[in-house]
Formats: structure tokens, sequence, C-alpha cells
């Protein structure tokens, strides 16, 4: 298993469109070019999934699924629609699109059933465990009050990493702050599988030379 660099897009101006596809490329060349072991990801919006799919040879997880199947859900994103668009994988849980802990179970046996490689965003210790129990891919650690700021999880709460990892199964990476190759080196240090990465890369002035440095740490 390689270690991850895990791009998300959230839903920032410059990660949507043709400005978002310029960043999936410039990722996807990067990663051809690389000779690190790492696998980059990149997580667009949900309605830019097929054209960044299309595009690109790394793979494309969407952002966000829902505990449904298909049938009267306005509005809702469905595991069948997103594969059908290309996302080999979907992060779940994230602190900015939380789901109902009580319907994790549904939505990961949605995910496995289209072969969708599933990350479970976690804020704490405490719910890590219980998502170890549900044998997710990945578990995410990410302190919500760290996300899109200037400092790195792994500097302001190593500890959270460390323990994430000694008492679950599961492989984790951590999110939040990642900005440098020191903060990547540190994260995989304390024992994480990868890192997620968001404004660090998307409101870069050169998302080419963010994630070279990012890949750097690795
Ligand atoms: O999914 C990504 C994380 O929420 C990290 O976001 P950030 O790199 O902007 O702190």
């Amino acid at each position: 298993m390689k270690n991850k660099l895990l791009i998300n897009f959230k839903n920032y101006a410059q990660g949507y469109g043709s400005s978002g596809k310029k960043i999936a490329n410039t990722a996807d060349n990067i990663a051809r070019e690389t000779d690190k072991e790492v696998e980059i990801v990149v997580s667009p919006p949900t309605a830019d999934l097929r054209m960044i799919s299309n595009n690109v040879n790394i793979p494309v997880y969407c952002q966000h699924i829902d505990p449904i199947d298909p049938g009267s859900h306005t509005g809702s994103t469905l595991a069948e629609s997103i594969k059908e668009a290309g996302a080999e994988g979907v992060l779940i849980n994230h602190s900015e699109k939380e789901i109902k802990l009580n319907n994790l179970e549904y939505i990961l046996d949605r995910a496995n059933e289209f072969g969708l490689e599933n990350i479970v965003c976690v804020n704490n210790l405490r719910t890590a465990k219980v998502v170890d129990s549900l044998d997710p891919d990945y578990i995410a650690i990410e302190p919500p009050e760290l996300i899109g700021g200037d400092t790195s999880v792994t500097s302001s709460d190593p500890e959270i990493i460390e323990k994430t990892v000694k008492k679950t199964k599961t492989p984790i990476l951590c999110g939040a702050g990642v900005s440098s190759s020191k903060d990547v080196s540190k994260a995989l240090e304390l024992g994480s599988r990868g890192v997620l990465v968001a404004s660090g890369i998307i409101k870069s002035k050169n998302p080419e030379i963010s994630i070279k440095e990012l890949l750097k740490g690795f």
C-alpha cells in the first residue's frame, strides 16, 4: 500500500471548473514524473467528477456520499452515480460534510459494493475508535479548528495522530494545515500513511510548486 497525498479541492474558487481541471492536470503530470512511492489522489467538487476523471490517470475521489439507494432523494449523492462518473474512492464524514454516525455502516456497505475506496474522516480519538470497528479502508484524523489554518496538525497536535495510530488497526491519514515537506515527513514519522491537503495547494499561488514541495516529505 503506497502512502497517499490526497488533494481535496473542497469548493474553493480556485478548485472548480477550468481552474480545478488545471490543478488536477498538474497533479497528474507530477504523479507521472515522480520517483516517490506515493499515490496522488484528487478530490474535486462532485459536479466536476466526470470532467476530471476523463482528463487524468490518477485516482479521483468524491468528497461525500449519502446513505441512499437509487430513488426519490433530491439533492443527494449516490454511490453508483459517482462510480459511473469515474470516482475510484470517496471521503466520508468530513467535518465540513458530517454524516450521522448511525448511517456510517450503510454508507460503507454502499461504497464497498461499488469498489469505492473509502476514507472516513474523524475529529477525535473517540470517534476514530468507533469507526475503526467498522473496517473502513482509511481513517483520516483532522482537528476541525486547525483546518484551513497556517499551523499543521503535525506540529499543533501531534499527539492526536500518534494516539489514533496506536489505538486503531485501520491505516491512518491526517490533515489540517499541512503545507510543507516537513509537515508530511512528521506525519509519516508519527505513523500516518499520508496526508489530506486542501488550502495549502488549492489556494496556493503556484499549486505545482506546492505539490512538489509536499512530495519531498514522502
Ligand atoms: O480535506 C482536507 C482537510 O480538511 C485539510 O484542509 P486544509 O489543508 O485546508 O487544512
